[in-house]
């Protein structure tokens, strides 16, 4: 491994994606646990601290089959999800949430702001009841709008056993056990957990008894929260210490050049410039978690950074000498709107296409055929968190070749941030302004 990679390898080591979820238990005053529900005037109460098998067995009777979102549609599949909801016009909680100081705890450990009054809102969804049998498979939430953030899922203290909530994201996986959380408590609590949309999550089996939740929706207020002091992050301060260390090496990228972080999180970028879409430099201030954490590191060592989308051409083919071909990966940055490619012929390479309509190439390419240059990039990007290992954000766009024949073809395109870093004599500069030293 070459000094370079090495170092490289170093700053990744010091980004440990937080978890992107917070939960808890929540202490109410005792009639705070009632709900109020049924369809026209026929409306039952159920206290919730205290409901028996058979109150608990009404609701769930009360409720209608839950649906879930696929392509922009409601749909009905128990193999998928097997469970009793109510909507929202259907139930009444006894508690305010507002009042209850959830949404400052949430916004202090996930959304990881620390003000005085919070800047995210809660909008009340659903009932739901998982009885015996009842589950719910993997899935993201959909967001409602492009202030959407995540979701809350607040469960009430009667008894059950499984229905375990396991969440998935960037590689790794939690489980939220309602039914554990519950069963250790001495006395009734809310279990509660949020977590940011773009999480993977499934709804284990419940094996007897009723799992009964409410679901929020979170936003944020607008205006966007970018400019609200952000609490650091354990990773911030090695992170800023280790990327310092090698801005004060003067054998650390000496030429100077960008390193790339490809985002953990998911955003409101689409691949087209459609309705919701939104172009990057609106996304920069609603960064979450450990993203806005990377952002933070450069703004406090004076680097600037901005956010790319990186298209990717797995399939760029090589011709060699002896007739063979092999294929390499190329990355092509953009820097406003994600390209929505249509339709491209076989004669040009997908990244030539890309370049064509004003990508930047960001991989060399040694020469496509015998006798030909090899391609330099337009920006050399040392990739700390590459796309190629990304566990995190990506998004799959549908190309078309045309040739003899349409040919549909897919390409993944990742979120980045990029950070420029000076030449070795600029930091030195800049280094004497900081300490202050003079020639
Ligand atoms: O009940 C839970 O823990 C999660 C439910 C859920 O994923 C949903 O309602 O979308
Ligand atoms: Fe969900």
């Amino acid at each position: 491994m070459s000094s370079l990679e090495e170092q490289l390898l170093g700053l990744r080591d010091c980004i440990q994606n937080k978890p992107p979820y917070c939960s808890g238990t929540l202490k109410l005053p005792s009639e705070d646990f009632l709900l109020y529900y049924g369809k026209g005037d026929d409306v039952r109460r159920i206290d919730l601290s205290t409901a028996t098998e058979e109150s608990a067995k009404h609701l769930a009777e009360s409720c209608d089959s839950a649906t879930f979102g696929l392509n922009n549609q409601d749909v009905l599949d128990e193999s998928y999800r097997k469970a009793g909801k109510l909507d929202r016009k259907h139930f009444s909680p006894a508690f305010d949430l507002a009042s209850t100081g959830l949404l400052g705890i949430i916004e202090t450990e996930l959304i990881e702001r620390n003000k005085e009054s919070p800047s995210i809102r809660a909008e009340l969804y659903k009932l739901n009841v998982y009885g015996p049998g009842s589950f719910f498979k993997a899935h993201q939430d959909t967001p409602r709008s492009t202030d959407m953030f995540g979701s809350l899922v607040v469960v009430y203290p009667t008894v059950h056993e499984g229905g375990a909530l396991v969440l998935r994201h960037g590689g790794k996986e939690w489980t939220f056990d309602s039914s554990r959380i519950i069963a250790d408590q001495k006395e009734p609590r809310l279990a509660y957990i949020a977590f940011f949309s773009d999480v993977e999550h499934e709804v284990l089996q419940v094996q007897s008894g009723y799992r009964i939740t409410i679901t929020y929706n979170l936003y944020y207020n607008s205006p966007q929260p970018s400019d609200l002091p952000v609490r650091p992050l354990t990773f911030e301060s090695s992170l800023k210490a280790a990327l310092q260390h090698l801005l004060d090496d003067p054998t650390f990228l000496p030429e100077g050049g960008h390193l790339g972080f490809c985002l953990s999180h998911q955003y409101p970028v689409e691949s087209d410039r459609g309705a919701g879409a939104k172009a990057l430099s609106e996304v920069s201030g609603m960064l979450k978690g450990s993203d806005a954490s990377l952002a933070s590191v450069f703004t406090a060592l004076g680097l600037r950074s901005r956010l790319e989308f990186v298209v990717e051409d797995n399939e760029v083919w090589i011709e060699s000498e002896e007739g063979g071909s092999t294929h390499m990966i190329a990355y092509v940055l953009f820097d406003e709107y994600a390209p929505d490619i249509e339709e491209t012929t076989v004669e040009s390479q997908l990244f030539e296409v890309l370049r064509d309509i004003g990508g930047k190439l960001a991989t060399r390419i040694p020469p496509l055929y015998p006798g030909r240059n090899a391609i330099e990039p337009a920006v050399h990007v040392h990739w700390v968190v590459s796309p190629s290992s990304n566990t995190g954000f990506k998004f799959k766009t549908r190309y078309l070749t045309y040739g003899n024949e349409a040919l549909p073809g897919m390409q993944y395109t990742h979120l980045c941030i990029l950070a420029d870093v000076g030449d070795s004599s600029e930091r030195r500069r800049s280094w004497y302004s900081r300490v202050g030293a003079r020639r």
